[in-house]
């Protein structure tokens, strides 16, 4: 007979998701990898099944333990985020780690233990922001990360960057960004490892925020001559604003590519490591337009950032219910 997961595809081209749906199931429960693989990654898209994080969890864990392809990555990430209301599950991410045959994981191990954190991942010391400008609110955190968490977070993002994109508003194509001309590396929380949610925790630690008001960490990378030209942060037509940016100076062999507030005449450049946070919004909720900043063009070498836009209330995860089963 063939392959669970090739019967749950034929099942599927024919329109029968229900019966693609019970042939994964019963697979994954005796332990075949692939179906639990297969099925996981339904439950995370949504776009067959109801999108169900728990349960997303739970299978990629089946497919981890018989080491199926980047099960485990994504496994950990969901164990470590708590991802789906399930609790989180720091110390168990921490030792499935420390067992893995995964390589990577021991210089994430090696950052984890110089990080001055708690048994759930969280830090145990709050970053001292210090107020920089008052109109538009702008803090800068010096030493916010420590060097080699710098050159982690560029090393990991290199394999990963992308040029920007935008989808076109009138034909849905996908084009590239007339604003910002560099590339980006984002990390949805299925993509975090351990180190990367640790940092995230920091920032949310730091901004007074929670970790689900923040959007994927970008690493942005802008080679000589690239920018990211006058803009505001904010969102049009949303419920759930933009209310900070959090970013990060990674390197700084690098000449240009300061970050500009246009309207106040004011500009940044941190040292590896320092921090800038700022207010997109004004205390009506409201975008701020002192706000308004560029990514000056960089002169020579590769400026590299870390990026993230902090909303006003959690990011729903899940998504929207709607699919029977
Ligand atoms: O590159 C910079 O300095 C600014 C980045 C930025 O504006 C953003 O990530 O929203
Ligand atoms: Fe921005």
């Amino acid at each position: 007979m063939p392959a669970a997961t090739e019967r749950a595809f034929e099942a599927v081209s024919q329109g029968r998701i229900h019966d693609a749906f019970n042939i994964l199931c019963d697979a994954a429960d005796h332990n075949d990898p692939a179906a639990a693989y297969t099925l996981a990654s339904w439950r995370m898209s949504g776009d067959l099944i109801r999108r169900d994080l728990t349960e997303a969890q739970r299978l990629y864990g089946i497919a981890a333990k018989h080491q199926y392809k980047d099960a485990e990555h994504i496994f950990l990430a969901l164990l470590s985020t708590g991802a789906g209301g399930s609790p989180r599950r720091w110390n168990e991410t921490i030792s499935l780690m420390r067992n893995s045959q995964m390589p990577a994981y021991r210089d994430e191990l090696r950052l984890l233990a110089a990080m001055d954190i708690d048994d759930k991942g969280d830090p145990e010391t709050i970053a001292q922001r210090e107020a920089v400008r008052s109109e538009p609110n702008i803090w800068a955190i010096r030493g916010f990360l420590s060097a080699s968490e710098c050159r982690y977070l560029i090393d990991l993002s290199k394999p990963q960057l992308r040029d920007s994109v935008v989808v076109n508003p009138a034909t849905g194509a996908l084009m590239k960004d007339p604003i910002r001309n560099s590339r980006a590396a984002t990390f949805p929380f299925v993509r975090e490892n351990a180190v990367l949610h640790a940092i995230n925790r920091r920032i949310a630690a730091a901004t007074n925020s929670t970790y689900e008001q923040g959007e994927p960490t970008q690493i942005l990378a802008y080679d000589t001559g690239q920018e990211y030209k006058s803009h505001l942060d904010t969102l049009p037509n949303t419920a759930n604003q933009r209310k900070f940016t959090f970013l990060v100076y990674l390197n700084d062999d690098y000449s240009g590519g300061e970050t500009q507030f246009n309207a106040i005449q004011w500009s940044f450049k941190g040292k590896p490591g320092d921090a800038l946070l700022f207010q997109n919004i004004d205390h009506t909720g409201q975008p701020c337009p002192l706000s308004v900043h560029a990514g000056c063009p960089v002169q020579s070498g590769t400026k590299y950032l870390l990026s993230k836009w902090i909303r006003e209330r959690p990011l729903d995860l899940e998504g929207p219910p709607g699919r029977p089963f």
